[in-house]
């Protein structure tokens, strides 16, 4: 039986693959490769080139594999760009859920692993959000996740499919032997771009908002190592196949950092002098994301390794040093 990822090329799928392969699971991934990179996927796992809104792909698929679960990655996940252009991701992540619930309600594949967002509370009344927080999206993104959620609901209830949404906080760092990292094109999130400062690619790094009720003004966010998040996948598939319900967890470490703090954080981690500049604020970011992660901890057993933020940064670097060019510069994962 073969474990479905879907999004697999993409930066969190691909740390997710190799996870699954290195625990010894048969992995078969869909990516339709407009963000992700076939080198990032791991060359034990099967791989179909092909987007999820393609019906006919997607079934022929399932024809050629036997699936136990799925882990669905496959997504647009760009605050800003979702706020300039909300139908995109409409289509992409919502009506694409669809098409997959379709294809394994007709597959009879009961189980799925879904990424979700931290976005998907919006602006939030108490700090630390726990998973019962009202989800109020300041942005369609986070609205786009949300739908997806309600959407698994009802598939539960109408065909039987049991899900359970991760939803994530701040996901940085890489594999640390620096094979597969971030590379996305353009690049938006802070710890790319601090680290392409640092490298010399871009002149300075942009703050963006330095008013918002923080300690420091800048916004702040609870960072997440990607295989801490790609092995907590793993765990959300295992607790499925035990026959759990439906849950929903927040993925986070529970310790906010500002965006002056991170910047801080990666110049002692590079040795770099990294200029920054303040600009103005961000269309869509809610001032301050921190997670209450107690319930994946304590209900699926997630123990992160990783809980200082510069231990993050330094694998990020470690794959920024390794392929500077992300994977242009690069042949295939081993
Ligand atoms: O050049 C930059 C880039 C980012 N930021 C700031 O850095 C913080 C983090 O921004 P990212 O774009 O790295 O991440 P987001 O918090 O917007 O988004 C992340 O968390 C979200 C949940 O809120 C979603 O899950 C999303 O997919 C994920 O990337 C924000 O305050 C942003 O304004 C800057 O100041 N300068």
């Amino acid at each position: 039986m073969a474990v479905l990822v879907l999004g697999g090329a993409g930066y969190i799928g691909s740390h997710a693959v190799d996870r699954l392969i290195q625990k010894g699971y048969d992995v078969a991934v869909v990516d339709n490769l407009v963000t992700g990179h076939r080198a990032a996927v791991n060359n034990k796992a099967r791989f179909y080139e092909g987007d999820i809104r393609d019906a006919a792909f997607l079934n022929s698929v399932f024809e050629q594999e036997k699936v136990e679960g799925v882990i669905h990655f496959a997504a647009f996940s760009i605050v800003p760009e979702s706020m300039k252009d909300p139908l995109k991701y409409f289509d992409n992540n919502t009506a694409g859920m669809v098409k997959l619930l379709e294809a394994m309600a007709r597959y009879n594949v009961k189980k799925i692993v879904f990424s979700s967002t931290a976005a998907t509370y919006g602006e939030p009344k108490e700090v630390p959000i726990r998973e019962t927080a009202p989800q109020v999206p300041t942005n369609p993104y986070g609205e786009s996740k949300l739908a997806m959620e309600k959407i698994m609901h009802w598939s539960d209830i109408a065909y039987g499919i049991k899900f359970v949404a991760l939803r994530y906080f701040n996901v940085a760092g890489a594999k640390p032997d620096g094979s597969i990292g971030e590379d996305h094109h353009p690049e938006t999130h802070l710890v790319p771009i601090i680290l392409q400062v640092a490298a010399g690619e871009r002149e300075q790094l942009q703050i963006f908002g330095n008013d918002y009720p923080t300690p420091d003004g800048t916004n702040v966010r609870d960072y997440v190592h990607v295989i801490d998040l790609a092995d907590a996948h793993i765990l959300a598939l295992e607790y499925l196949k035990q026959g759990h319900e439906s849950n929903a967890f927040n993925l986070g470490s529970s310790t906010g950092f500002s965006n002056k703090q991170i910047l801080d954080a990666a110049r002692s981690v590079t040795e770099r002098p990294i200029p920054a500049v303040n600009a103005p604020r961000r269309a869509g970011d809610p001032s301050t994301l921190i997670a209450a992660s107690d319930k994946a901890r304590s209900i699926l057993g997630w123990k992160p390794q990783y809980d200082d933020v510069k231990e993050i940064i330094k694998t990020a670097w470690n794959w920024k040093k390794n392929a500077p060019a992300g994977y242009d510069d690069r042949g295939g994962n081993e």
